[in-house]
């Protein structure tokens, strides 16, 4: 695969189960990625080598997941000026709402776009990132528009009650 343009990082790999719905939408439209794990609190030195080289390493987005005291996101967003997409992953106790909140209440100057909890906040990360690349991309705004229309296809064909 050609040079990454989004980055995936997540806390620690117990946020594979939900960051793992990112790179697979990354993958399905074929856009070139990378994926790690970054800690803001295990591995302080490498979340700052990691944002500070993302601009020149290519990384147009960033998509970070963690979970619980959730700083990953506003850590990478505090060093670099690529955009920051958070997802809070679901934590064992508090069930994601505690990484909701500590990724979602940024003081004014560094914005960390945050999604909903949990893979379907992965999933839109993705297709979010995949929609401001589009912005330069008609090939891949064609792609998402496919997309969009499988998906209006797939809800006019639901069936009541469902199938099991
Ligand atoms: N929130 C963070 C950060 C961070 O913000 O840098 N680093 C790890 N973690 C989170 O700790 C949780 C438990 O991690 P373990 O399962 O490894 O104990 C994970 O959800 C991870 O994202």
């Amino acid at each position: 695969m050609s040079q990454p343009v989004v980055g995936v990082v997540m806390g620690s790999n117990s946020d594979w189960p939900v960051m793992c719905k990112a790179v697979e939408m990354l993958e399905a439209f074929d856009i070139p990625h990378e994926y790690q794990v970054v800690s803001a609190h295990r591995t302080p030195d490498l979340l700052f080598e990691y944002a500070e080289t993302a601009q020149d390493r290519g990384l147009k987005t960033i998509i970070a997941g963690a979970g619980g005291a959730a700083h990953l996101p506003g850590m990478l967003a505090a060093k670099t000026i690529v955009p920051v997409l958070g997802v809070p992953a679901v934590s064992k106790y508090l069930k994601g709402v505690d990484s909701l909140h500590s990724i979602v209440q940024m003081p004014k100057g560094i914005p960390v776009a945050t999604f909903a909890i949990g893979e379907a906040g992965a999933a839109n990360a993705a297709l979010f990132a995949i929609a401001m690349l589009a912005n330069n991309d008609p090939a891949l705004a064609k792609k998402l528009q496919d997309f969009r229309e499988t998906q209006r296809q797939a809800a006019l064909n639901m069936k009541l009650p469902p199938e099991a």
